[in-house]
């Protein structure tokens, strides 16, 4: 029998720094997000970050965070909950760090009578430390602990013409109030090692001005090229004035240089620039989480008003729209009768 295993990132189990360590800990201690060699990691990690982030991060939940718990757990429920209803296949969530995990999600399907699964990973576009990083671990858990189920994997969907429709329309919906100078695509910022590390040909991603637009097998595992395209795509779909639209890279970490360019310099620079009123949205991410609702929607407002910008609006993320919930719904059901999946 067939069902499906949606993931996403998960959040601490509270707004606290006791809550926030454990989680933080567990994340960034994942060799594909940390990629140091373990002796270097646990020093880096335990040693360093460890030592002052749970206390600032707890501040950072605590801003955003809901009666019902973080927003990211809840919006992914809701988005489960009501994938569930468009699908006979029972519909498991689960998170990659932190409570209710992937093995969680997996025996839930078991109970079920599930041996097939289709693994979601809720990231529209590929990268170690977040797409590869949940296919990883299903697939250990689902070696270690259920070898009876076949696990079957959701290919990451950033240029699937029905998902940048949905996108699109988010966007349309809400640019419909807002007269805007410039849209600024702010997607999750990953370390530029990780993408020459993620390139199968080990030549191609030179992360500069040609490699993403150049034909290339390493596309398929190139965060930069997909994010890219996103833009790309979704700029094409409304027709978007070329010089009004732009991307960047948000949330990085100290140390190594991480994509670029980065979104908090490009606030200020788009408000130098006499851009006044911007427009952000950030398709790396389905559901709204710390890195939209805080760093994006509060923190970056402020940043962009200081600069000198008059008018500033987040466009929330997909969460539990109807269309986005319809076309997951579609693509499961599609699995499910002929066993094709989305490109
Ligand atoms: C596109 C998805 C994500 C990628 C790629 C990603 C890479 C990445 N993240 C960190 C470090 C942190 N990220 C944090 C929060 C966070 N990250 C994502 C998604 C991706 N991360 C989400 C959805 C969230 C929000 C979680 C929530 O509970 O709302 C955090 C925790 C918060 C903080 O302390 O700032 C850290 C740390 C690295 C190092 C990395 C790639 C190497
Ligand atoms: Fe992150
Ligand atoms: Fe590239």
């Amino acid at each position: 029998m067939k069902g499906v295993l949606l993931v996403n990132l998960g959040s601490p189990d509270s707004p606290t720094p006791k809550d926030v360590r454990p989680y933080l800990d567990e994340f960034l201690m994942d060799e594909r997000v940390i990629d140091a060699p373990k002796w270097l990691r646990n020093l880096l990690v335990r040693g360093i970050i460890l030592q002052t982030r749970p206390k600032k991060s707890a501040k950072a939940y605590a801003k955003i965070w809901w009666d019902e718990g973080s927003p990211l757990i809840v919006l992914s429920e809701r988005f489960r909950d009501k994938v569930q209803e468009g699908t006979k296949l029972p519909v498991a969530l689960g998170m990659r760090y932190g409570s209710g995990s992937i093995e969680e999600g997996l025996e839930s399907l078991k109970s079920q009578g599930v041996t097939e699964v289709l693994l979601v990973p809720l990231y529209p576009h590929y990268a170690m430390s977040s797409y590869e990083t949940v296919v990883v671990k299903a697939l250990e858990v689902g070696a270690a602990k259920f070898p009876e189920m076949e696990i079957i994997t959701l290919p990451a969907f950033y240029k699937n013409p029905e998902y940048i429709k949905v996108l699109s329309e988010s966007i349309a919906e809400g640019l419909k109030d807002f007269e805007y100078d410039h849209i600024l695509f702010s997607y999750h910022g990953i370390p530029e090692r990780h993408i020459r590390k993620s390139d199968p040909t080990r030549f191609h991603c030179k992360i500069d001005g040609q490699c993403c637009k150049v034909n290339s097998v390493a596309h398929n595992t190139c965060y930069r090229h997909q994010v890219y395209d996103t833009t790309e795509l979704v700029k094409k779909e409304l027709n978007l004035p070329e010089d009004k639209v732009s991307s960047s890279f948000q949330s990085r970490l100290a140390g190594d240089p991480w994509l670029k360019p980065y979104t908090d310099y490009e606030f200020k620079r788009l408000a130098e620039e006499g851009k006044k009123r911007l427009a952000v949205i950030t398709p790396a991410f389905v559901s709204d989480c710390l890195e939209t609702l805080e760093e994006i929607a509060m923190e970056g407002k402020e940043e962009f008003l200081e600069a000198g910008g008059t008018d500033y609006i987040h466009i929330p993320c997909l969460n539990d729209r109807e269309d986005w919930v319809a076309l997951m719904a579609k693509w499961i059901n599609t699995w499910a009768e002929t066993e094709a999946l989305p490109v």
